[in-house]
């Protein structure tokens, strides 16, 4: 449904998005996440035609959008950070300029009647929108981008200062209209594309840094970096612990070893860190064959989404230190730091520094809208 081929975004030498493609399918939910200034706004422009691209392409159903933009834009329903409203119009008449501006075929009343009760906004209808709260403006955007029943939405930042009942209320929304839309959603809080998106891309320095869903990522991740093994030696001793420790030790790729609680009687678990680009997995099997040990259990570390990024992170961190003599510095994973997402580690040899963390805001509803 929409797919972006090596897309690319200069503001005079300031590369904002760097070569990015992918593609997003019928009624896929997609998270677009990243740190500010990574260029999630830059590829939401680009993707729904408001500012053109340097180089690359955007179709949208097979139709790019700089060489037919009239065909490609009546596909999308555009929800930016700051909802584009006229605020000294009312709910209904603004509505209804919207329908007349995206040339909306549908019958007029029933069609935005049934918009508002999606959107739950009929209570405000009549009301003038500088005088509704945040919530209630932020769904009046909502309905403005479905106003032509478009295949595809892209909605940027959809619960950027709203309460939590609001926030869970537009996250359902989402979570509906993806079944019936193709929905880029982007945003810098974790939980919030966990709970909503079918898979996830994250975009650092103009580059996407990960594509895949969270456990697709959790996967790549964990399994490069920790298990938890429980492996039984020849003599049921603590010295078959030591030993066994120094072999894991030894194997290429093992940043850390640590032997944990004797699980069963000789018998002890191991935490095992690699340095993330080594899979031990068949050294370690190898080893324990040619020792005569039996691998008990062999468990990837499962890690929330949270964990995940800021493992990225850290690792980030220790790659800085490994690759001060590298030449060229890449892209790396910077996440934003509010509780938890997923994807799969287009990680490459990246590199250095700063991390953000991301704030939940939350307004409360002043003008609790509804009552005439
Ligand atoms: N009009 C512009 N002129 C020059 N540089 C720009 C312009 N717009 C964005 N940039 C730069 O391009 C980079 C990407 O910006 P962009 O707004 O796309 O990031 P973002 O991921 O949306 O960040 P945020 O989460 O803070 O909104 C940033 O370094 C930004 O400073």
């Amino acid at each position: 449904m929409i797919e972006v081929r090596n897309l690319t975004k200069k503001y005079g030498d300031k590369l904002a998005v760097n070569d990015i493609s992918f593609k997003v399918e019928k009624g896929e939910i997609l998270g677009f996440l990243g740190p500010n200034g990574a260029g999630k706004s830059t590829t939401m422009n680009m993707l729904t035609g408001y500012i053109s691209s340097t180089s690359g392409q955007v179709l949208i159903d097979g139709t790019d959008i700089l060489d037919d933009p009239k065909k490609a834009k009546a596909n999308i329903g555009y929800l930016p950070e700051i909802p584009p409203l006229y605020v000294d119009m009312t709910v209904e008449a603004y509505l209804s300029f919207m329908y007349d501006l995206k040339k909306c075929k549908l019958p007029r009343r029933a069609h935005i009647k049934d918009i508002c009760s999606l959107c739950k906004i009929e209570d405000v209808r009549k009301r003038i929108i500088k005088n509704l709260s945040k919530g209630y403006r932020q769904r009046v955007g909502l309905a403005q981008a479905l106003i032509n029943n478009p295949p595809v939405l892209i909605l940027d930042e959809p619960t950027v200062g709203l309460d939590p009942n609001q926030i869970i209320e537009i996250r359902s929304l989402i979570k509906k209209l993806g079944k019936r839309h193709t929905v880029i959603l982007s945003s810098h809080i974790l939980p919030e594309i966990q709970a909503v998106c079918d898979r996830i891309i994250i975009i650092n320095r103009g580059v996407v840094a990960a594509d895949g869903t969270a456990e697709e990522i959790a996967k790549n991740i964990t399994n490069k970096h920790k298990m938890t093994l429980r492996i039984e030696g020849p003599d049921h001793t603590a010295d078959d612990k030591r030993v066994i420790t120094e072999a894991i030790r030894a194997l290429n790729g093992v940043k850390y070893v640590r032997a944990d609680m004797e699980r069963e009687k000789g018998i002890y678990d191991y935490d095992v860190e690699t340095d993330g680009k080594t899979d031990i997995r068949r050294d370690l099997n190898k080893l324990c064959n040619d020792n005569g040990w039996n691998i008990l259990m062999l468990q990837l570390s499962d890690l929330t989404l949270e964990d995940i990024f800021l493992k990225i992170t850290m690792d980030e961190g220790i790659a800085k230190e490994d690759e001060k003599t590298a030449s060229k510095s890449k892209p790396r994973i910077d996440i934003k730091v509010a509780p938890s997402g997923k994807l799969r580690a287009v990680k490459e040899a990246d590199e250095e520094d700063e991390e953000d963390n991301s704030i939940l805001s939350s307004d409360s509803e002043e003008n609790n809208g509804g009552e005439e």
